[in-house]
């Protein structure tokens, strides 16, 4: 893949960002800007919000309070959102029966892309050889990277990425984290939930952590780490219940 220079700098901005469901609150008062050039990783135990905050952003759930913007302009009201922003929230998109080839080739046209990048999208994401097998045979991974490929079609300037490594083989991995740093070192803004703490040390600049909604920790990952503090252990440290 070639380093693309985004050119200009993107950045995500959530402010005060807020969403309850009945007496739940899924995202309480999220503030953070994430940076352009960098790999965000996006941490938090199960249920912290981090997926309804990545909806938020893309403009899938409505927040209660705050915003979620990228460079001042919230995901609905971008002109070209799928331009801007590339998303891989969820894996199970794409039609059963229509090859990789053809399930990307219908999304590219109701996103209102053009398919002229269709092949080179594919070849990116090392899905070529299997673009003409059905995605119902298509095991999680490669389901993963179609994902991917959808979600470059645009040549977008952010990417979003809800558990990229999910059902990703070793090798899988290390070309992601490969793919994810090449993007940021051109330019491109990066955030990435994962539960994979020994993974995203090899892939992040900076850590947001989230616990029961609220933000407890937004630094880079050098800031937070050193001989001693390992990512697992200050993640734990800061979202580990304690009895009162
Ligand atoms: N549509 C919804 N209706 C009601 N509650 C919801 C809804 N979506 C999320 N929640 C609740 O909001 C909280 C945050 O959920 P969310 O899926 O954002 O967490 P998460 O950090 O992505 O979790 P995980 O790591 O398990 O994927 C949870 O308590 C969840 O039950």
């Amino acid at each position: 893949m070639t380093i693309r220079n985004f050119g200009a700098m993107t950045e995500i901005a959530l402010r005060g960002l807020t969403k309850k469901y009945g007496d739940v609150i899924a995202v309480d008062d999220l503030s953070a800007d994430i940076r352009s050039g960098r790999v965000t990783g996006f941490l938090g135990p199960n249920g912290a919000g981090k997926t309804t905050t990545l909806r938020m952003l893309l403009g899938l759930a409505r927040p209660t309070s705050g915003t979620a913007t990228i460079d001042g302009v919230a995901y609905r009201d971008l002109s070209t959102p799928t331009r801007r922003v590339g998303a891989v929230l969820d894996t199970g998109v794409f039609h059963p029966a229509r090859t990789g080839r053809n399930a990307l080739r219908v999304y590219a046209t109701a996103a209102g892309l053009g398919t002229a990048g269709l092949d080179a999208v594919l070849d990116t994401v090392e899905l070529g050889r299997a673009a003409g097998r059905r995605v119902g045979g298509y095991s999680l991974g490669m389901r993963q990277r179609l994902a991917l490929a959808a979600a470059l079609l645009g040549e977008p300037d952010v990417l979003v990425l809800d558990e990229p490594t999910n059902g990703l083989d070793p090798h899988g991995v290390h070309w992601l984290r490969g793919f994810i740093r090449t993007y940021a070192a051109g330019g491109g803004t990066v955030l990435v939930s994962s539960h994979l703490l020994a993974e995203l040390t090899n892939t992040v600049d900076d850590v947001l952590i989230i616990n029961r909604g609220r933000l407890v920790e937004h630094a880079s990952l050098a800031e937070l780490t050193n001989a001693t503090t390992s990512l697992e252990s200050r993640f734990l440290e800061l979202t580990t219940e304690r009895p009162s």
